[in-house]
């Protein structure tokens, strides 16, 4: 038996890549030659497990989903109050290469801009920091301080990620020969002391951040790290601190869909961040990180069919943040085998607590793995005796999961006095 959430991921993927409409980023002549009809779509749990579908492996340009994790970094290197004086957590309201700085202090209103962007990627500490070996061209060399920033945020994005990622300098450079609006943006924050040294070197290598290649399994999983309190669901490292994992999802909520953050929050209420290649991540905490590729943006920047497939996730998936159901903790009670007479035997998958969607991905997981490892009887009971409560998605999943038993070939008796699998 396969887990159906593969082939719930790619159903959503396809139902959404009819919508044909939005444009690819031109301003950035290598993203204007992108192929404009990959797609994909990746969840990663934050026990470390992912799940993916569509062009799961193809590699694109991180650009602006690089900026909270970025955020975080700094937190931890420098601290939250030093941050703070720099970059503000307030949205803007504007679109998100607009010059948004705070009257009088000069701030950046919040780090998602590019404005707060590019102030972030200089508040990264390059202390006992490698500088980068960039296998850059010559021509294109970037100075000590610019290769040792970029060092600190590529070791950064690594850990988050799990692996190590790659520099495209094709894409970086063809951004940075275009990037004037960038640069007034750095000359501005310059001005007001907001970043040091030479302007040109903070936007070279906040573009070289943006520049870092991921798949959306990558994102996925650095969106669970964020969703795992700063742990990485894999690795098992500390990537950043809980506060700092905590503080980036806030301003990620309020700010990281630009002047579309506030309609976004209402309708699919997942803290996010989206960036002109395509790409969005969504981070549920202490649940699931999600992520989705499709490289044809609105007027807004964000990915047209990015937006229409977390809509359809949230709603599918009952993953409004603002939602009163509650997450379970562990959902599976145990899975036992049980020798009855003659021979019968029985696998008895008893469930506990109140389950929604990561409670009743966990269950189906252990049932695939125990079917896989032993396989199961014959006669699979489901106990929902110490269920305290079903969310109607998890009512869903466990439905297909008795579906797909039943289609197997076994017997799926229920214990179900609340009758919380009963048609509602
Ligand atoms: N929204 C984005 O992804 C913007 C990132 C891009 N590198 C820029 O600075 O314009």
């Amino acid at each position: 038996m396969h887990s159906p959430i593969p082939d719930y991921l790619l159903e959503v993927l396809e139902s959404c890549a009819q919508d044909r409409s939005g444009e690819l980023a031109d301003y950035i002549p290598e993203l204007a030659s992108a192929d404009a009809d990959r797609h994909a779509l990746a969840l990663g749990t934050t026990d470390g497990v992912s799940y993916s579908a569509g062009d799961a492996e193809a590699q694109f340009t991180i650009q602006s989903v690089s900026k909270p994790f970025v955020y975080a970094l700094a937190i931890d290197d420098i601290g939250l109050e030093a941050v703070r004086a720099r970059v503000g957590v307030e949205p803007s309201g504007e679109a998100f290469n607009e010059l948004s700085l705070e009257g009088g202090t000069g701030r950046p209103l919040n780090p998602m801009i590019n404005a707060g962007a590019i102030a972030t990627h200089q508040l990264v500490s390059t202390e006992g920091c490698e500088p980068l070996d960039d296998g850059a061209p010559e021509r294109l060399a970037r100075t000590e301080s610019v290769r040792a920033r970029t060092g600190r945020v590529l070791a950064g994005l690594s850990a988050f990620a799990g692996r190590e990622l790659h520099i495209d300098y094709s894409v970086a450079e063809s951004e940075f020969e275009e990037s004037y609006r960038n640069r007034a943006i750095a000359n501005m924050l310059r001005t007001h002391d907001i970043i040091g040294g030479e302007p040109t070197e903070a936007v070279r290598g906040y573009i070289d951040q943006c520049a870092v290649l991921v798949t959306v399994r990558d994102l996925a999983l650095m969106a669970a790290t964020l969703a795992g309190g700063g742990v990485h669901p894999v690795t098992g490292t500390q990537v950043v601190s809980a506060a700092a994992a905590r503080q980036t999802l806030s301003v990620m909520a309020t700010c990281g869909m630009y002047d579309g953050s506030g309609r976004w929050l209402a309708r699919i209420g997942i803290p996010a961040k989206s960036g002109v290649s395509g790409a969005i991540i969504g981070v549920l905490p202490g649940q699931v990180g999600i992520a989705s590729f499709a490289p044809r943006l609105d007027s807004e920047g964000n990915s047209v069919q990015g937006v229409e497939m977390f809509e359809r996730l949230s709603q599918d998936m009952g993953l409004h943040l603002m939602s009163a159901e509650q997450p379970a903790a562990a959902a599976v009670r145990g899975i036992t085998r049980e020798e009855g007479p003659a021979g019968a035997a029985t696998t008895r998958v008893a469930l506990q607590g109140a389950l929604r969607f990561t409670g009743a991905e966990r269950v189906l997981r252990e049932v695939v793995a125990v079917d896989a490892d032993h396989g199961l009887a014959e006669t699979v009971v489901l106990d929902l005796t110490q269920v305290q409560g079903l969310s109607s998605t998890a009512v869903r999943m466990l439905r297909e999961l008795i579906r797909r038993l039943e289609l197997d070939g076994h017997t799926v008796p229920l214990e179900d006095p609340g009758g919380l699998l009963e048609d509602r």
